[in-house]
């Protein structure tokens, strides 16, 4: 039993509940659809409803032209049906279910003569190797989920997921060979030059000098941050085998002067000094509330007095964007083994805990993908 003591009702809560008894009612529901005034809203329920029935379906559907590359040869302009559905080598009335589908979620569109073209969303997936990788990767994630009650009810890990992010079950991740870490550090690679770009502009770094990246993954956000700014020096800090891919894109990059990668584990061991920011991008909510402060004691301990701390990630309760933190984080995460994607509140609250002050929300372009705080480090008496 909580310890919680029950409260009154509010006259606000007590309307919500007449309001969920009336939407309960089958006899209500067909009565909405038939009152003119209220057949809008009684439809467009209908519709949510409906759409969170069928969201697999429009996944498949998306994953199709994706692994038929659809997109790609769209690219360079519409093309007849005839013709596309034998470069796609389907029987012709497959692929005109497929374009007919693609075409009513807003990938294709259809042309004149037969023809068919990209839609907005397809065309939005063009050159757009982030989401497509996503794409991909979501065959699994949906192997975890075939069963989501069992998921709910039985111990954390064990799932496909936590084989993928190997580092979040094992009690060694620094001893997680090189093909172990490859498969999610070019999965994060695929989607972070949309991700840097929308950090770099909430927080531009031109007023400081060194930037430290933990779990930095093989340096895709450092390599964007040194290509805006000249000036900085550059460190990261991941797994021994994830820093090592990441010297060879350094140097491959022609960085190696002013980059350095440094390997070991940030839950137990120290963090290299010298930077005057410390970013964490991606990294916190991969991590249970025990870890994630110690990741960010580590990070306060590596930097100087008022030092910042710049924290990237998708948040929990964005406005508008509430079921990408709730519903799929929160379910993304389970499968994982660990960590949840937090609030604004709840990570203000870790780094204050962590000996940070003045936290603080930077808008981004697109809070729906990532959204940005920053906190200064503090003298710890
Ligand atoms: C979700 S990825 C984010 C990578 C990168 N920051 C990005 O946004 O593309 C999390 C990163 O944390 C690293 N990581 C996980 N556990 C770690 C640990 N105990 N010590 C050091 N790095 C770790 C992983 O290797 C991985 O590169």
């Amino acid at each position: 039993m909580s310890g919680a003591v029950a409260r009154p009702a509010s006259l606000l809560d007590r309307a919500r509940d007449l309001h969920d008894r009336l939407l309960a009612s089958a006899r209500f529901r067909s009565l909405a659809t038939r009152f003119p005034l209220t057949r809008p809203v009684a439809r467009r329920r209908v519709r949510a409803l409906f759409d969170l029935c069928a969201g697999f379906v429009y996944s498949q559907v998306l994953l199709a032209c994706v692994r038929l590359r659809l997109f790609e040869i769209l690219r360079d302009g519409p093309e007849e049906e005839g013709r596309l559905a034998a470069r796609l080598a389907l029987p012709p009335e497959s692929a005109a279910r497929l374009f007919a589908a693609a075409a009513s979620l807003g990938l294709l569109a259809r042309r004149r003569g037969r023809r068919w073209g990209l839609g907005p969303l397809g065309a939005a997936m063009v050159d757009n190797p982030g989401v497509t990788a996503m794409v991909e990767h979501h065959a699994l994630v949906y192997g975890d989920l075939a069963d989501p009650v069992a998921l709910l009810r039985r111990p954390r890990g064990g799932n496909s997921l936590s084989g993928y992010w190997p580092y979040a079950e094992t009690a060694e991740p620094a001893a997680l060979r090189p093909d172990q870490v490859a498969a999610y550090s070019d999965l994060m690679a695929a989607s972070q030059p949309i991700i840097a770009e929308e950090v770099l502009a909430a927080h531009p770094l031109r007023r400081h000098r060194c930037l430290l990246d933990v779990g930095g993954g093989d340096g895709s956000f450092l390599r964007a941050a040194g290509m805006r700014h000249a000036h900085l020096r550059l460190m990261l800090f991941d797994l021994p085998a994830v820093a090592e891919r990441a010297r060879a894109r350094f140097a491959a990059a022609g960085m190696a002067g002013r980059a350095a990668a440094f390997g070991g584990d940030f839950t137990t061991g120290p963090l290299p000094t010298g930077a005057d920011i410390v970013s964490l991008v991606r990294v916190i909510h991969d991590h249970d509330d025990e870890r994630a402060l110690a990741i960010l004691r580590a990070a306060h301990a590596a930097l100087p007095p008022g030092g910042t701390l710049l924290l990237a990630e998708p948040m929990a309760g964005t406005p508008g964007a509430e079921p990408i933190g709730e519903a799929y984080f929160g379910f993304y995460l389970l499968a994982m083994g660990t960590g949840r994607a937090r609030s604004v509140a709840e990570l203000e609250a870790l780094l204050r805990r962590a000996g940070f002050t003045a936290p603080r929300l930077h808008p981004t372009r697109t809070p729906l993908l990532i959204r940005v705080m920053t906190a200064n480090a503090v003298v710890i008496a």
